[in-house]
């Protein structure tokens, strides 16, 4: 594994989220205690969730006075999430990046507030791209926003990677209710399905012809445009309006993305 070596990005990942008495944060993979030891700083509880059991003896030792920072050995993958608001700091391990993204940014509702985390670089260019190129990644575009705050060079790991890492920042939106979020998952599914049909052909499924062209008018959108180039956080406008007025019945949302996984 590649420990992080770099002062400064260690410093900027702990000091991006934030974090103070009453926070609940996650260290997932958290190796020797590289970030552990500074959120153990902040003031938060602290979960540090490590597989490997050399690491864990290690971390053990290095809190045992630290009644805030709780170890927790296992797999990330499967652990159980904690069911309260939590924030997560971690260089995570990059071959199971997708599989903790989704298990963070999935769920509804979304019990992660923000994220600071280091990540491959190939991967934080496909998530902050500017057209989600798939429906999970424009579901999580949707309820968070992310944005890639800068390149973190392989050298500031020991040993190096082969390729270089990106310090990624996620921040949950507000004020998107289950009702919203349904119609959203209804509407994107659709963009996804038929990405290049003219956006209000697309929406003119849901709800009549002319009030379609018409929504999409009112967020900037020529109603021409092919779905998937429309703005993700535009869809968003459109699912909040068709929830206020109740205009759409939306499927319930399937099983897979309510609660935990
Ligand atoms: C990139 S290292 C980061 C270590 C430390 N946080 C740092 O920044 O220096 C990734 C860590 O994740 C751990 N790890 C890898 N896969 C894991 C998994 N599935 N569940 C829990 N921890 C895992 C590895 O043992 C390693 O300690």
């Amino acid at each position: 594994m590649h420990l992080l070596s770099c002062r400064h990005v260690i410093d900027r990942l702990v000091r991006g989220a934030g974090l103070g008495a009453g926070d609940l944060v996650i260290d997932f993979g958290a190796g020797p205690g590289t970030i552990t030891a500074p959120l153990a700083g902040t003031g938060a509880r602290v979960i540090a969730v490590e597989r490997d059991e050399a690491f864990v003896a290690v971390l053990r030792r290095r809190f045992a006075d630290r009644p805030l920072v709780r170890v927790l050995p296992g797999d990330l993958r499967r652990l159980p999430l904690p069911r309260t608001e939590f924030a997560v700091v971690a260089s995570i391990p990059f071959a199971v990046s997708t599989t903790l993204l989704r298990r963070l940014l999935t769920p509804v509702p979304a019990r992660l507030t923000r994220a600071e985390l280091v990540c491959e670089w190939g991967l934080a260019r496909r998530l902050t791209a500017a057209h989600p190129r798939d429906l999970e990644t424009a579901w999580w575009t949707a309820r968070f926003e992310l944005r890639l705050v800068r390149r973190i060079p392989a050298s500031c790991f020991r040993p190096a990677p082969s390729v270089d890492a990106a310090h990624l920042r996620i921040r949950r939106r507000p004020g998107l209710d289950v009702a919203t979020q349904a119609v959203l998952w209804s509407l994107l599914g659709a963009v996804h399905r038929q990405p290049d049909r003219p956006a209000r052909r697309v929406l003119g499924d849901l709800v009549a012809h002319q009030r379609a062209g018409r929504l999409l008018r009112e967020r900037g959108t020529d109603p021409a445009t092919p779905a998937v180039e429309v703005p993700v956080g535009r869809w968003t406008g459109v699912a909040a309006a068709l929830a206020a007025t109740g205009a759409v019945s939306p499927p319930p949302l399937p099983r897979a993305l309510r609660g935990e996984r």
